[in-house]
């Protein structure tokens, strides 16, 4: 099976000072669903920011979607996330834009047509639950709607890879369930590569998924 990521010997770190990834061993099949979970503080958001070139590696290889991180050119990088979603903690969602704008971004950058861009951003909108408010602008949402908002954006363009970052960190059930159901379609019917920093690895899970855990610098399968 091909790989969409192959890590050897990764060291990331933000200061000479502190390791916080040290020299860390793995690879991701394309298609898989992974869960990556660790205490607090352990490197899991830092892993995730290696994964989409915003934070290169101090030491070792860290390839994603055939593109090599370490000391990559802007412009290289700029290539490899246009086929990248990522879900970020704290949503980054323009808000100056309306939420229909803001998930037809990665269409436009793209350079979709605009009424593939209308009907994809319709089906995801309603995908979400949030087709009644999508003439707003993301600070008029609550902060699970905004979460939904980003959770689209990243779908938006079919992605090979998606990131998420605690993706369900302030959902109640019911619109966590819309995220998995949503995450595990993109998986099953597309074919999409998606790893899920998290603290709670739901239980009823329908497709077959890896689990990774950050411990003390070092990343871990567990089986
Ligand atoms: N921009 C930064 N500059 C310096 N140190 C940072 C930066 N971001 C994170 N760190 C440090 O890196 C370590 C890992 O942080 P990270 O955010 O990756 O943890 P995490 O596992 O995602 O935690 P949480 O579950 O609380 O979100 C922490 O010690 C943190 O203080």
């Amino acid at each position: 099976m091909d790989k969409v990521i192959i890590a050897e010997n990764l060291s990331l770190a933000y200061s000479k000072d502190e390791t916080i990834i040290n020299k860390a061993n793995f690879s991701i099949d394309s298609g898989s669903f992974v869960f990556i979970t660790g205490a607090s503080g352990s490197g899991k958001s830092t892993l995730l920011k290696s994964l989409y070139g915003a934070l290169k590696p101090v030491e070792g290889s860290l390839v994603v979607g055939g593109v090599e991180l370490r000391g990559v050119a802007n412009s290289k990088l700029n290539f490899l996330r246009k086929h990248l979603g990522i879900v970020f903690q704290d949503y980054k969602l323009v808000k100056e834009w309306t939420i229909e704008k803001n998930i037809m971004l990665p269409l436009i950058i793209n350079g979709y047509e605009k009424s593939i861009m209308e009907s994809q951003v319709d089906s995801l909108l309603k995908h979400v639950r949030l087709k009644h408010q999508s003439g707003k602008y993301p600070l008029e949402l609550s902060g699970g709607e905004q979460q939904r908002v980003a959770m689209a954006r990243a779908l938006a363009h079919n992605p090979i890879l998606i990131l998420a970052d605690e993706p369900t960190g302030n959902l109640d059930d019911y619109s966590s369930q819309l995220i998995w159901n949503l995450l595990e379609g993109a998986n099953e019917q597309l074919k999409t590569t998606i790893i899920v920093v998290t603290h709670h690895i739901p239980e009823a899970m329908k497709v077959e998924y890896k689990h990774y855990h950050i411990e003390f610098g070092d990343i871990h399968e567990v089986v």
